[in-house]
């Protein structure tokens, strides 16, 4: 087996637990943000690639990681946008006749720093019960207090704003120019499979920086408006909160997915609150209040929506709710032409109940259009 003696590594957390593991590969290293785990049992590539996860470092509970390689096309973003990985057993080997490239070298890439050979179930059962936290990991192993001073200046998520940091420079288009639909995507950590699934039903993209105004937008002369899924704490990302409050005013078509649903929250005037340890991965079972369905979704969110002031607002209705714990997953403006969910209709990993909600949005834009 390849690197048979293993470097050592390990896990230090913000309240100084430590947990021990191995380097992947041999070059050391040292990486830090909050402590986060995914559950789902496919999708690593996609899930390192979300750059809703800037700034975590990601445990996953699927013990194996890097057996089916990586392919081209199948990433949210070019890179990987975790922090840090931590994993039980790592693959240096891959048997996926599609794939196109190892784990290893896809990591190598992105320069991610990950480590193996944790007791990952004891971390992720330590995690749910102590609730999110910041942690470092590192093959300074012989450097606790050093590290625990690193550790003292990472920035606690609540309050971090995180979309400046992996939103588009400039705006850049997605799709066909001839498609029926133009939609204007605010782009605050945008997952690739969204605009795919929004090309896909013939709407052409404009993706804007974080910081673009609602007029910028507005001078493409879109049909409808995204926001999109993104990094970080909703309450410090005033420019996104104020171009919905923009789009809603003048009743556009507007589709909030995860972050992008926290910031209509917030335009509504609807608080949002950190979580204790979030909801991560693909088998988070939903009601449909509007239809009494079941779904099946794909969760990644550490931040949620105020339930009583969401249920108690005049002008809002509680469409989906998360079954494990009663969270507000879904949300419709009852006078606007707005709707969003806290969850990933785009999938990507994860099973594809929720794709009809790119559908509705379209039903919003018909309208419009004629
Ligand atoms: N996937 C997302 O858009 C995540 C939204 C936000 N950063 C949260 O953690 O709740």
């Amino acid at each position: 087996m390849k690197y048979q003696t293993k470097k050592k590594a390990i896990v230090l957390l913000a309240d100084g637990t430590v947990f021990h593991g191995k380097l992947v590969g041999d070059k050391g290293g040292t990486a830090f943000g909050e402590v986060c785990f995914n559950t789902g049992m496919t999708g690593y590539q996609e899930i390192f690639t979300d750059p809703s996860y800037f700034g975590q470092i990601m445990v996953t509970t699927n013990a194996h990681i890097g057996n089916y390689g990586t392919r081209e096309n199948e990433e949210e973003a070019d890179t990987a946008q975790i922090s840090g990985l931590i994993c039980k057993n790592f693959s240096y080997y891959h048997s996926r006749p599609a794939a196109d490239m190892s784990l290893e070298n896809f990591l190598k890439k992105s320069n991610l720093f990950a480590i193996s050979d944790v007791d990952t179930r004891a971390l992720v059962t330590y995690i749910r019960k102590n609730g999110a936290m910041n942690a470092i990991i590192s093959s300074d192993v012989d450097n606790i207090e050093g590290l625990k001073k690193q550790l003292a200046d990472v920035p606690d998520m609540n309050g971090l704003e995180l979309a400046s940091k992996v939103s588009t420079r400039e705006p850049y288009f997605f799709g066909s120019k001839d498609a029926e639909y133009k939609v204007a995507v605010l782009d605050v950590g945008v997952k690739r499979s969204i605009l795919k699934h929004l090309a896909n039903r013939d709407v052409y993209c404009k993706v804007f920086p974080y910081n673009t105004s609602y007029n910028e937008m507005k001078e493409w002369e879109p049909d409808g408006y995204l926001l999109s899924n993104g990094p970080g704490d909703p309450q410090p990302l005033e420019n996104a909160i104020q171009v919905a409050k923009e789009i809603m005013a003048e009743d556009k078509p507007l589709m909030g997915i995860c972050l992008g649903h926290q910031i209509i929250a917030l335009a509504n005037g609807i608080g949002t609150y950190k979580m204790h340890h979030g909801h991560r991965g693909i088998n988070h079972p939903i009601l449909n209040q509007q239809t009494g369905k079941g779904e099946m979704t794909s969760q990644n969110h550490g931040f949620s929506v105020n339930k009583e002031e969401a249920e108690n607002h005049p002008d809002v209705e509680v469409t989906h709710t998360h079954l494990n714990d009663h969270t507000v997953a879904g949300l419709k403006m009852k006078n606007k032409n707005c709707f969003s969910v806290q969850y990933h209709p785009e999938a990507s990993p994860g099973p594809n109940d929720a794709h009809y909600l790119f559908d509705e949005f379209l039903e919003r834009l018909k309208p419009v259009k004629v």
